[in-house]
């Protein structure tokens, strides 16, 4: 068998994957990608993009019919086939030519097909015809395998030809009646497009919709679904899915109702990349989340590498934090952190160092598309309470706000931010309204940076931005003599 060696060995070409190849390339090590699908991984081209493709024609068309000026000017239907052929270039029509050239071009060696750990440094790739190469890592291997949709053990389920996130993303029409399983992110996301897009959309969430966000920003996206007749199931579950003759989806409720759709979306999390990756070589569990310590080296039982110290694992795979942005941000720690120990160059891992990953833990930003949209970084009042931390939390109608008002006729928001008492910086900031997203990053800093409450007060918005929500929000906190 053919055997060749690199400083690093990356396995999975997601997003993540790509960046830690990347990042060990500019530090001075030779590097090999091993990718069984696409070269870019779900986000290029069943997630991120797609999705947010799907979702931008028709916010569009929303933020014109706010304003009865622009609104006048639009008196068409919306162009579905466009937005679908909008769609499938930003999936770049499921090839991946171009994210190959940069490979080529930032010195990253490509091996197609699937990779596993043979033993300790060891990944043999299979390709499609089955044939088989062995690459040898001087320095490390990296598990940038990503993750998968998670299809829950319901009775009938899998025989009705469920779709996942990757056919929502892909869809090449839209389904009449659209049954969504599942009130995350996914759910929450794909009932607001294929609402707009034409669908009559039923979600059924089990613990309600968008459980993990402030509930005043899950309570305006209810609203706004319901207001445009997508039908919410909330804190019950299927017990059983049939589909007919006729090809209609059945799915039969715990709390004793029935919901018939032409197409079912499961969107109930995701499962690790880890099922066939000969992680038994290594003395790891086969399917199982790959835990980390601070520079993303996975740990065994006793949370140390122990003997595998050579071992990676960044992006969706270790589960802190299943967003790209995120994961992107833990391979630029990585990286560096190989080079470092490659170079013999210190390795910083305190909190906030160079090689350390602080901010999954304390700063994640996130934007979900829905509409309103709610953009948030940091805790909620209430997982930041789960963590024990002395919190005060303050909310305000960001409607109110001048900037917002002139923004869209009618704008309907709320913000809210969570103060670490003890320390009076803060730990939470969470937008819902339209437009929010591109407000989020100034929240992201004050958090990352941890600035005092008392300047903050110093950090004056512009008049008249909808960002006066800062003030307003400081405003409600109040001020210390
Ligand atoms: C519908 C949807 C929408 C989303 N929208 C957003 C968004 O708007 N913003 C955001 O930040 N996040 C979003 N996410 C999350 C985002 O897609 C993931 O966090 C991101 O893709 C993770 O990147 P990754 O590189 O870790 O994994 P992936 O993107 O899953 O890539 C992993 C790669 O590894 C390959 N691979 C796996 N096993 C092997 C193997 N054994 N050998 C070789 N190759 C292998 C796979 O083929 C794949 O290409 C969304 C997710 C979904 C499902
Ligand atoms: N804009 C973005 O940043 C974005 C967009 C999409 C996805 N993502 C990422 O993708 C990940 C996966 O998203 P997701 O929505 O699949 O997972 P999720 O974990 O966010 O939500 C899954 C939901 O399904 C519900 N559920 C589980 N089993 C159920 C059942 N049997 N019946 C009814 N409901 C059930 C759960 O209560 C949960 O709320 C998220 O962690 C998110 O970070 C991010």
């Amino acid at each position: 068998m053919t055997r060749n060696t690199f400083d690093v060995v990356v396995i999975g070409a997601g997003p993540v994957g790509e960046n830690v190849a990347d990042r060990v390339a500019q530090g001075g090590l030779t590097v090999a990608i091993v990718e069984r699908e696409l070269v870019g991984g779900e986000c290029s081209y069943w997630a991120c993009m797609p999705t947010k493709a799907l979702l931008r024609d028709t916010a569009a068309l929303r933020a014109v019919h706010s304003l009865p000026g622009a609104r006048a000017a639009v008196t068409g239907e919306p162009d579905v086939a466009a937005t679908l052929a909008r769609r499938d270039a930003f999936a770049s029509h499921w090839h991946d030519d171009g994210q190959v050239t940069w490979l080529n071009q930032a010195g990253i060696s490509l091996f197609r097909g699937v990779g596993r750990l043979s033993g300790p440094r060891t990944v043999e790739v299979t390709d499609t015809d089955g044939d088989r190469i062995t690459l040898d890592a001087r320095q490390a291997v990296v598990v940038a395998t990503g993750s998968g949709a998670l299809l829950p053990q319901i009775p009938g389920l899998a025989e009705s030809a469920p779709w996942t996130s990757r056919d929502a993303a892909a869809a090449a029409s839209i389904p009449a009646r659209l049954a969504i399983i599942g009130g995350g992110v996914v759910g929450a996301e794909m009932a607001t497009a294929f609402a707009a897009l034409g669908s009559q959309v039923t979600m059924v969430a089990r613990d309600g919709l968008l459980p993990a966000v402030e509930p005043f920003a899950s309570d305006l996206v209810a609203e706004a679904l319901k207001a445009r007749g997508v039908a919410l199931h909330l804190l019950t579950e299927p017990e059983s899915v049939h589909r007919d003759e006729s090809g209609t989806v059945r799915l039969a409720l715990a709390d004793g109702s029935t919901v018939e759709a032409d197409d079912v979306l499961v969107a109930t999390g995701r499962t690790p990349g880890t099922g066939d990756l000969g992680l038994e070589h290594v003395g790891l569990t086969p399917g199982a989340w790959l835990h980390v310590d601070e520079s993303l080296r996975v740990v065994g039982p006793d949370g140390t590498p122990g003997d595998n110290a050579w071992l990676y694992a960044a992006g969706d795979v270790n589960r802190r934090a299943l967003l790209t942005h995120q994961g992107k941000y833990q391979a630029r720690a990585l990286g560096d952190a190989i080079a470092a120990r490659a170079n013999g160059t210190p390795v910083d891992t305190t909190p906030w160092g160079r090689h350390a990953a602080t901010a999954d833990e304390r700063a994640v930003p996130q934007v979900i598309f829905t509409d309103p949209e709610i953009a948030s970084v940091g805790h909620t009042a209430a997982s930041a309470e789960a963590a024990g931390l002395r919190i005060r939390a303050v909310e305000y109608d960001l409607g109110a706000v001048a900037g917002a008002a002139l923004h869209a006729d009618g704008y309907t928001g709320r913000a809210g931010m969570v103060v670490d008492e003890d320390r009076k910086v803060l730990v939470g900031f969470t937008m819902a309204g339209p437009d929010v997203a591109e407000l989020l990053h100034a929240a992201t800093i004050a958090i990352t940076a941890e600035v005092p409450v008392d300047r903050l007060w110093h950090a004056v918005p512009a008049y008249p931005t909808i960002s006066e929500i800062w003030l307003r929000l400081l405003e409600a906190y109040g001020r210390e003599d």
